[in-house]
């Protein structure tokens, strides 16, 4: 289970694009060979999911899956239906006329920000989050970022916020808790950095004010690396929790604004060298999904428990959001928006995708063969 979770997370099966081999499948039907064989249904299935039958993904789509964005605004009618209860209530008990000029302007902003979201498959959990960003000099004009910052992203050559970026933002500046799911590859770490920056504003000796918890060694680095980067022309202390820093005897005065670690070395941190994280106002987990496989929930807890400020905003990002990822964040963040960029278990669209009809058990491995050899 655990190995096909690796193997498979993230990746959903393509089943517009095969449909015609699936209609001539089925009408095989009477065919033993398919009847007994689940290997197709497995391949197909989600991480954690198991060996679910279409009909059952089928009716589970329907029945869980209410995010904003798939039922986003197709018609004046259903930009009604999205609106939320209140306003909803507001527009049967008053005629148009009536309505205050705010709450016109509410209703398109919010229409505004549906088509926005449609236009870069940004789906959200609820209704009131925050308006997408258009470019990055809106974070200049709604959130008064410093020069330096845009300053940065440009010399990086980023011209345009990539979808994860134009709505998780905007989400982390207006200080709500969010897990956050879109492709590999699509700029989740300037996701969380860019608000985590502008949250911290200056450089200050008030201790670790923000902690970055990441799978692996070398993915804490190369975050450091990146936040840096965009850090720069700002005092900021920007630390990975490496062995040397870890051999220190006392972190308890570690001069850090952000600190960035795997969750097993940030534990012997806080146990054994009296790190202090009281003052943590951001805990961002990056791959979350992979976090929680690793079996490494005793650590993320203790650092979830060290990070005791009560005004903190947690995030999680990730490629996919397996089910048991959401109810373990959940756990951690309450009243969190669910950001999601395509599909919530789509680890990547540039993934190759092949229907191979192998009907035995053996038929399978050698197929599996014939692929890796190809
Ligand atoms: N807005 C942007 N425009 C252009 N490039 C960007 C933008 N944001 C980030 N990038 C670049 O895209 C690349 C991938 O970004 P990043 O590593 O943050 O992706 P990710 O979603 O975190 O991937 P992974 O899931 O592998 O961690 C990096 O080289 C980064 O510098």
């Amino acid at each position: 289970m655990e190995k096909a979770s690796f193997l498979f997370s993230g990746i959903h099966f393509d089943r517009k694009k095969f449909a015609k081999d699936f209609t001539r499948f089925q009408e095989k039907k009477e065919d033993k060979l398919i009847e007994d064989s689940n290997f197709l249904e497995t391949e197909i299935s989600e991480p954690g999911e198991g060996k679910t039958s279409f009909k059952k993904r089928k009716r589970k789509t329907l029945a869980s899956e209410t995010i904003e964005g798939f039922t986003v605004f197709k018609s004046s009618k259903s930009a009604a239906a999205a609106a939320p209860p209140v306003v909803l209530n507001e527009e049967n008990d008053q005629t148009e006329n009536r309505l205050s000029k705010e709450k016109k302007e509410l209703y398109r902003q919010q229409e505004r920000d549906a088509l926005s979201r449609k236009k870069y498959n940004i789906h959200v959990s609820r209704n009131n989050v925050a308006t997408p960003l258009q470019s990055f000099a809106e974070l200049s004009s709604r959130y008064g970022c410093e020069p330096y910052l845009l300053h940065n992203m440009a010399k990086l050559g980023f011209k345009e916020p990539t979808p994860i970026q134009r709505q998780a933002i905007p989400v982390l500046l207006s200080d709500q808790e969010c897990f956050a799911c879109a492709p590999t590859g699509s700029g989740k770490t300037m996701a969380f950095v860019c608000p985590m920056l502008m949250k911290l504003k200056d450089a200050s000796t008030d201790g670790i004010r923000a902690v970055i918890l990441c799978p692996t060694r070398e993915l804490a680095v190369q975050t450091t690396r990146e936040s840096k980067k965009l850090a720069k022309g700002k005092k900021f202390r920007i630390k990975v929790m490496s062995r040397q820093l870890l051999r220190n005897t006392d972190l308890s005065k570690l001069p850090c604004d952000i600190l960035i670690s795997t969750p097993l070395r940030l534990r012997l941190a806080i146990r054994k060298k009296k790190l202090d994280l009281r003052r943590v106002q951001y805990l961002v987990l990056d791959e979350s999904d992979k976090l929680f496989e690793q079996g490494l929930l005793k650590q993320i807890d203790s650092v979830v428990k060290a990070c005791s400020n009560p005004s903190i905003i947690r995030s999680m990002f990730s490629a996919t959001l397996p089910d048991f990822v959401e109810e373990l964040a959940r756990t951690i963040m309450h009243d969190a928006v669910r950001v999601i960029v395509g599909r919530k278990n789509t680890a990547s669209e540039s993934v190759k995708q092949k229907l191979v009809f192998a009907g035995t058990e053996e038929g399978k491995l050698i197929a599996l063969r014939q692929s890796f050899a190809e």
